[in-house]
């Protein structure tokens, strides 16, 4: 692609064009050359126009350095509505926080033709499904889902809005600022039986904005809407079976009693009978045969052991598709484990309903001759636990910082419970639960012992039986079994004092009095001895406020009354203003309690979009007031 505009620096303007007939500007593409400067990648694009529209492109602050390639790199904007109109000015500039150098950026045009949009609705087109077999009713709505796994792995994408192309011609959804502007049309045209393929063009909504997107439609669709999922797997590979698009049919009229009646689940041309549709099996997810599983770990090998854990041995192993050998991590239950049919079930559960770039990914499964094993996407850099414990990894401040940051936000999402009434308890919150991807991006894991959330917190779950792991117990959880999403945020609060400290949640090695860190780290923090409490590795590199608030924030998540510490969304927003405190040390941030006021400090942070308050508030502003109505009772 070469760029119609250059500049040999980061920034550049341009006036729009006038466009030739019957054809109108869609978007354009940034290009831009870098060199890598440092370990620590955080940068955005920001394309304004002189009609007052300013979007940041892509903002990973948070989630790491830039993926497509050493010398270059393209992005493209699709402006909503015509925002791009003749005589504008463009001003495009890729603004580098660290870690990048950018010597040169430039600019192509793209155009659409005004009659077909096919080619051209823009974006990034996530995939294609094969629809032929799958039955796509006149008169039906369709609102097609895609999981965000693979983008979101790239970061945040900017502006919030996408859209969705049914077919070759028609059919998209546009959300922006929150607001529903679209809504999933109706097909009537008969041609649609005839359809051939399905196109998700998406910008940035994280996925459980995408959810409620769904929630959104089907509710204005009224009360008789009927509503399914079916999967469409498009081929062979595993990629294309995460990246699985769901086609929500909203169907007019009572059909309680064939609910699913026009679900299909399509299966891979070539499976040769190793993926087994849904049709036969338990869980809406990949089930694998155990001759597939047994030919991914070389059958079980013990040179192929990764981990350890209460369910069983966890094996690196590679899935081959027609194309490529995948990369998973296979999770086999050993036969004297606690772990059950139950726990199996609630992983899969979960991890089927719940899709989040920082909660683990699930490939599938396995469930033949008596085996429960459980398929999950790999992550290059295994566990919190081992990096800060056993490989005595050196992770920086921010880099501990931004595990954080990323655990929080998994469980937030968890707790909210974005397609359910109630929220996910995960009740195994540690450290070892906690994996980090090749760019060290943490994603929450182990959900076995997972549970529904009450939806009122007044009237906990009281539980015969605790579960969890001894160092991250909630107290009053362990003597009382009332068990409540704040069980998870004491947790969380020792994880936090883990990566502090670099100590582990019980250690024998530092003295009876001492071994448990939750009471050890209580205790400096009360008498003000925050230093002894930095990790040898990273003293010195934690600005004096950041430390303070940081060692406030975790106390408060492990105060031993539950009602007294913040919940997950309150955290994210601390943890994320802790971050700026750290790496801009002298912004007025200084001087507030990011704790108490964690809503308030919201600019502090860079906004991926141009947020519309009045509408809709923000995403955390709403996590937040969801959270707090369900919390603070
Ligand atoms: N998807 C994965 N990618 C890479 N390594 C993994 C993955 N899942 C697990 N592991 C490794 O296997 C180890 C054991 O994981 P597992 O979830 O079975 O047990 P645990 O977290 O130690 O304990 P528990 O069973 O109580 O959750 C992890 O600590 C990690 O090092």
């Amino acid at each position: 692609m070469t760029p119609k505009y250059t500049s040999e620096s980061s920034s550049l303007s341009f006036d729009v064009p006038s466009c030739l007939k019957n054809k109108r500007l869609k978007g354009i593409n940034v290009t831009f050359k870098y060199s890598v400067s440092g370990d620590e990648w955080a940068w955005f694009c920001k394309v304004s126009t002189t009609n007052g529209v300013v979007d940041l492109m892509y903002n990973p602050k948070v989630f790491g350095k830039p993926e497509f390639g050493e010398v270059g790199i393209w992005l493209s904007y699709w402006p909503i509505g015509n925002t791009l109109d003749f005589g504008n000015t463009v001003h495009v500039s890729i603004d580098v926080m660290s870690g990048l150098e950018v010597h040169e950026c430039g600019v192509s045009l793209v155009y659409s033709d005004k009659e077909t949009m096919e080619n051209n609705m823009g974006g990034v087109e996530i995939l294609g499904g094969n629809l032929s077999g799958f039955e796509l009713s006149t008169g039906a709505y369709y609102l097609c889902r895609h999981d965000f796994l693979r983008l979101m792995e790239v970061g945040r994408l900017t502006p919030d809005w996408f859209r969705i192309l049914v077919g070759d011609t028609i059919d998209y959804t546009e959300v922006r600022g929150w607001r529903q502007t679209g809504r999933p049309k109706q097909l009537n045209d008969p041609s649609f039986t005839e359809l051939k393929t399905v196109r998700c063009i998406i910008y940035g909504p994280q996925v459980e904005d995408t959810y409620k997107i769904a929630e959104m439609s089907k509710s204005s669709l009224g009360d008789d809407t009927v509503a399914f999922t079916s999967s469409l797997l498009k081929g062979e590979t595993i990629d294309e079976a995460v990246e699985e698009i769901n086609v929500k049919q909203y169907k007019s009229g009572d059909e309680t009693s064939d609910r699913y009646s026009h679900a299909r689940i399509m299966k891979p041309a070539t499976g040769e009978g190793e993926i087994v549709s849904s049709s036969t099996s338990a869980y809406p997810c990949r089930r694998f045969s155990l001759a597939k599983i047994q030919s991914a770990t070389n059958n079980f090998s013990d040179e192929l052991v990764i981990g350890w854990g209460g369910f069983g041995k966890v094996y690196k192993g590679q899935i081959f598709s027609e194309e490529a050998g995948h990369i998973v991590a296979i999770k086999r239950r050993d036969s004297v484990s606690n772990f059950g049919e139950p726990e199996f079930k609630a992983e899969i559960d979960t991890l089927c309903t719940f899709h989040h770039v920082h909660l683990v990914s699930l490939v599938g499964y396995c469930d033949d001759n008596g085996e429960k094993i459980l398929v999950y996407k790999f992550m290059p850099n295994g566990s919190l636990y081992r990096k800060l414990h056993d490989v005595h990894t050196p992770l920086s401040w921010v880099t501990r910082l931004k595990i954080a940051i990323g655990a929080a936000r998994g469980l937030e999402y968890l707790h909210i419970g974005v397609r359910t009434q109630h929220g996910v308890i995960h009740r195994n919150v540690k450290s070892s639960n906690i994996l980090l991807d090749e760019n060290w991006v943490a994603v929450i894991s182990g959900l076995g012992l997972c549970i529904a959330g009450p939806t009122d917190q007044s009237i906990p779950y009281v539980e015969d039986t605790v579960k969890g792991t001894f160092g991250y117990l909630d107290p009053e959880y362990a003597l009382t079994g009332k068990l409540t999403y704040k069980t998870d945020v004491y947790a969380f609060g020792v994880v936090l004092f883990e990566l502090l400290s670099g100590r582990r949640a019980i250690d024998m090695h530092n003295g009876e009095d001492d071994s448990k860190l939750v009471v050890w780290a209580r205790k400096c923090v009360k008498e003000r001895k925050l230093d002894q409490m930095v990790d040898s590795n990273i003293k010195g590199t934690i600005s004096t406020n950041c430390l303070r608030q940081f060692a406030q924030i975790a106390d408060r998540c492990v105060h031993p009354v539950p009602k007294e510490r913040p919940t997950m969304s309150e955290l994210v927003a601390s943890l994320e203003a802790l971050l700026e405190l750290q790496e801009k040390p002298d912004t007025s941030a200084k001087s507030s309690s990011i704790m108490g006021f964690p809503w308030k400090i919201k600019k502090y942070f860079v906004p991926a979009i141009k947020p519309n308050f009045e509408e809709s508030g923000t995403s955390s502003q709403k996590s937040h007031d969801k959270n707090k109505k369900r919390d603070d009772e």
